[in-house]
């Protein structure tokens, strides 16, 4: 596989028809996390579709500066550098991390295909093999998530939450110096074989992860979906990881949640069996930042028919995939409307979610980004 590396420069944008043959570039930010996730997306993209590919590496804003997320101007500036060059032709898809993706569409782009999703867990590295339960009191536990530090807190109260930016291996490199732990995505850590710095896994009712955690998001022109490059995406599009994310991120829509807001969500499809259709589940939470009080609602809907993978290109499937969405897309609004009537908007600080609701079928509000970004 070839890969280059450029500063995004519009100018220097090439364009051009993309037939079958020519390599498909896959443009991807410059992280060892980034460089990894988007290096399996395109070996399977490349064994499924038979397409030669090769990498562009595009520099955001996000790797470039030291400032603060917010100072940046909050969501989406990790995905914005890759959907201008989406849209200059630099490069024919692009892959994203779903949790920095921001829910907002925009125009002339579309996620061209979900392939399955990693673990959605967080998890704790501690020095000396401490879990969540043995940390000792105020210990100092680092995280630049308002999500995690919210259930931090809510766990533990005792502890001290360190405000701290940076990618992966440099958050891990705190631990047993400033730190006595960090809070760190496993997807990530696992993508680069740093899995074995956890000394605990946080199952969800402890730390409910982020909408999109552990999923990735390959991004296209929407002129391309019915050509050879929407046909070599739907290869690797996994239907169980389309409908868990597709609520997720509709509820976070839903709730006007930006990058500042302690939300979680994490849907998953439970398998039918005999006597019942196949389901899916969602579980979200909304929760004060300062950790003293919390909102969280689980909800189900049953999934017609078998849950069948979407991707193998027949009208069938195509169909069952449009009909799952609009379920998933419900429970998402649903979830959210229960949420919001518990409160949630007032404990979270999320905006007073007036019209939310009206808005969340064409999500058009300010998105995702984890807080916890830079990796
Ligand atoms: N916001 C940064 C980010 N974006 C994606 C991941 C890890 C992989 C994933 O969650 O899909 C991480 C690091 C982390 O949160 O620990």
């Amino acid at each position: 596989m070839k890969s280059r590396c450029l500063d995004f420069c519009p100018s220097g944008a090439q364009t051009g028809p993309v037939s079958a043959s020519t390599p498909l570039r896959i443009g991807t930010r410059g992280s060892e996390l980034a460089l990894t996730q988007t290096t399996t997306v395109a070996q399977a993209l490349s064994a499924a579709s038979g397409r030669d590919v090769e990498l562009v590496v595009i520099r955001t804003e996000g790797d470039r500066s030291t400032a603060s997320l917010a100072s940046l101007g909050g969501t989406g500036v990790f995905a914005a550098a890759l959907r201008e060059a989406l849209l200059a032709g630099t490069c024919d898809v692009a892959v994203h991390s779903l949790k920095d993706l921001p829910t907002a569409p925009v125009e002339g782009l579309s996620i061209g295909a979900l392939p399955a999703r990693a673990d959605h867990r967080d998890a704790l590295c501690a020095r000396d093999g401490l879990t969540l339960a043995t940390l000792p009191e105020g210990a100092r536990v680092g995280t630049g998530s308002p999500r995690r530090a919210a259930q931090l807190r809510l766990a533990r109260p005792d502890l001290e939450v360190v405000d701290i930016r940076g990618n992966v291996p440099t958050r891990l490199g705190r631990v047993g110096t400033d730190l006595d732990a960090v809070v760190l995505a496993l997807a990530g850590l696992a993508r680069l074989g740093l899995q074995g710095h956890v000394t605990e896994t946080l199952e969800p009712h402890v730390m409910l992860s982020a909408p999109g955690q552990g999923a990735l998001a390959v991004e296209c022109r929407t002129g391309d979906l019915d050509g050879p490059i929407g046909e070599a995406l739907r290869t690797i599009d996994d239907r169980e990881t389309r409908l868990s994310v597709v609520a997720e991120r509709t509820l976070l829509a839903a709730l006007e949640a930006g990058c500042a807001a302690p939300v979680a969500a994490w849907a998953r499809v439970v398998p039918g069996t005999a006597a019942e259709p196949a389901s899916l589940v969602l579980r979200a939470g909304a929760f004060d930042p300062a950790g003293r009080d919390a909102r969280v609602r689980t909800a189900v809907v049953d999934l017609p028919g078998s849950p069948e993978r979407s991707g193998a290109g027949t009208d069938g499937v195509e169909t069952a995939r449009g009909v799952g969405d609009s379920l998933a897309q419900d429970l998402g609004r649903t979830t959210a409307q229960r949420l919001l009537d518990d409160g949630a908007a007032e404990i979270a600080g999320l905006p007073t979610a007036g019209g939310a609701l009206a808005a969340a079928g064409q999500p058009d509000v300010p998105g995702v980004l984890d807080g916890d970004a830079g990796a």
